[in-house]
């Protein structure tokens, strides 16, 4: 997939495919950018991106179902009903749709039993329309997050959760069935925006199973020198300001200011957060772990928020069920790899 992407003279976002086609819609990257005065040029548009592997994907399997008569299948699902987890849930089975995927959802009240949950974990395990397994995240305080994703095949386990697949992403020499979809979708963002990794300090902020350890390990796995901070770190924005590549993913608002940001380093902003601002139509509006307007006066790329990394999570979740499908397709051996 071409790209058009340089750090001096151009956003990193999907190129147009022919030169004489009419001028692409300006993406959401864009207008943003246009709105808080940050130039388009250093953008990385993961809303774009995430578009362009969806397209992929869907390619892929159009071939599968006419070639193979198989139909790549995700299990989702949800226990309780925290609004937040409610939408990210419904979004990916409207990406599933649109890809060609077939998504199957169990909805489980809050109040449910942890052997029900289990129960559930399993009958997907077990069904062999189900190419990948996700349990949306976070889980009521009366479950073990653990006993769960424990429970999930690792050759469903299309989160990368499981201690198998999160161990031998962490080991030498072992590759995990399944990497994080996070974190893998910040690697794709810089690979796709072609920064340099190998060689190159990095700096990650935070240290979660879900983001930032699995990042840090991809960042190493690619020979970044990698640093991480968090809440313990004496002067945290010393380390970070040395940092050729950040990712910020420690979940406080707005937290990684301009101070951070060594001039020209690479920004991956993982946030979500909910900011109040009485001039927006919800009456808030989101912003990531990365104050935006000050980091980028010092970057050289920066992911927005919203539309940079939290679309590419959706889409390397269809990557790696995509590529779960594949197995089942030839037949890999995948148990005791
Ligand atoms: N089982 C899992 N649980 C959770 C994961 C996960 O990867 N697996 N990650 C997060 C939530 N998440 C996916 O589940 C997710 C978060 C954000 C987005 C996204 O596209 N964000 C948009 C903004 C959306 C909005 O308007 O609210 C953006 O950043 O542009 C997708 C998925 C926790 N749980």
């Amino acid at each position: 997939m071409a790209l058009s992407c340089h750090r001096q003279t151009g956003a990193c976002r999907p190129a147009a495919r022919s030169s004489r086609r009419a001028a692409p819609r300006p993406s959401t990257a864009v207008v943003a950018a246009t709105a808080s005065a940050v130039p388009a040029s250093k953008l990385i548009d993961g809303k774009g991106i995430a578009e362009t592997i969806r397209s992929e994907i869907a390619k892929e399997v159009a071939v599968m179902k006419q070639q193979h008569g198989l139909t790549p299948g995700l299990a989702v699902v949800l226990v309780g009903s925290r609004k937040d987890s409610e939408t990210y849930v419904r979004s990916k089975k409207k990406a599933c749709a649109e890809v060609g995927f077939d998504s199957y959802g169990s909805d489980l009240p809050a109040d449910v039993s942890e052997e029900e949950v289990l129960k559930v974990v399993e009958a997907y395990n077990a069904d062999p329309r189900v190419h990948g397994i996700l349990v949306q995240l976070p889980l009521p305080k009366h479950i073990s997050e653990k006993r769960i994703l424990d429970a999930i095949s690792i050759e469903k386990d299309v989160d990368g959760f499981h201690p198998l697949n999160i161990g031998s992403l962490a080991m030498r020499g072992r590759d995990p069935l399944f990497v994080p979809c996070t974190p893998k979708g910040c690697i794709e963002l810089l690979e796709r925006c072609k920064v340099p990794i190998s060689g190159r300090k990095a700096c990650v902020i935070g240290r979660s199973n879900i983001v930032g350890m699995p990042a840090a390990l991809l960042l190493q796995r690619r020979d970044a020198t990698v640093t991480m901070v968090h809440s313990k770190t004496p002067d945290g924005q010393r380390i970070c300001a040395e940092a050729d590549i950040v990712i910020a993913a420690c979940g406080v608002a707005e937290m990684v200011t301009g101070d951070w940001i060594k001039p020209g380093a690479v920004v991956i902003d993982v946030g979500i957060n909910a900011k109040d601002d009485p001039t927006a139509k919800k009456g808030y509006r989101l912003v990531g772990d990365v104050e935006f307007e000050s980091a980028a006066a010092k970057a050289s790329l920066i992911t927005p928020v919203p539309g940079g990394v939290g679309p590419m999570t959706i889409a390397m979740l269809l990557q790696n069920t995509l590529e779960s499908a594949r197995r089942a397709v030839t037949g890999e051996k995948v148990a005791g790899h």
